[in-house]
């Protein structure tokens, strides 16, 4: 079991915006769908250890995001939808600082850097574009050794080189056991994407969707 999900909720304030009684994946790439607000971001954050909540998210059948959080946030990558970093910051130092926490091993940073085109190494977060940002926040969520990788809205903002290079290291980490969950709002379907299952998030839960 690669991620195992129970009795999760998540609220802001009052309004509850997630009740899990019980999600379970194995290996493979996972198709998380859902309206506008229907609270995907907030679930990826919350599988990703960056928001508090109630309830158990366990990885790899091992590691207990309460229990061990270190070795649980080493092992779960997360691309935001809209990344916001701060304006001083250079893509370069971004990259250098998530290796080394996610002990990302040699050479890996300036394969991803290859990969996505990513060529403002030294310029700061404040006069990238909006596509090199997103291309630099799906390059740090390749760092390390990942056993889930949540891209959230991966395709916004990339130009089609960037896109094809996206599709071609998610196939890449996949056959080398990384496990995947993406929210998009555009199909994969011509990507040459194998997803295994695809889910709906809707009235605050994750259901199966079978003819997609
Ligand atoms: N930090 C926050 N504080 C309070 N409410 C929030 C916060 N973040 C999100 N929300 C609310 O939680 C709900 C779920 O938002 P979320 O961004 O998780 O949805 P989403 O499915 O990712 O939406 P979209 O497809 O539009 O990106 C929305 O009603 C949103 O307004």
């Amino acid at each position: 079991m690669t991620l195992r999900i129970r009795d999760l909720h998540q609220r802001y304030g009052d309004l509850e915006i997630l009740s899990i009684a019980s999600w379970e994946i194995g290996e493979g790439i996972f198709w998380i769908q859902g309206e506008n607000g229907a609270g995907k971001s907030t679930l990826f954050r919350t599988i990703a250890g960056m928001l508090p909540y109630t309830g158990s998210l366990v990885l790899d059948g091992l590691y207990d995001l309460k229990k061990h959080p270190v070795d649980f946030r080493l092992r779960i990558n997360l691309g935001e939808a809209e990344p916001l970093y701060p304006s001083f910051l250079t893509p370069g130092d971004l990259i250098s600082f998530v290796a080394e926490a996610k002990k990302s091993p040699a050479g890996q940073s300036e394969m991803l850097i290859d990969a996505l085109g990513i060529n403002y190494l030294q310029t700061p977060f404040g006069s990238c574009s909006s596509g090199m940002v997103k291309k630099v926040s799906l390059a740090v969520s390749f760092l390390g050794k990942p056993s889930v990788i949540i891209l959230d809205e991966p395709l916004i903002t990339i130009d089609r080189e960037a896109r094809a290079a996206l599709f071609a290291l998610i196939r890449e980490y996949r056959a080398d056991g990384a496990t995947f969950l993406l929210s998009s709002h555009e199909a994969f379907r011509d990507e040459g994407l194998d997803v295994t299952e695809t889910f709906v998030l809707k009235n605050k839960t994750l259901s199966a969707v079978w003819d997609v």
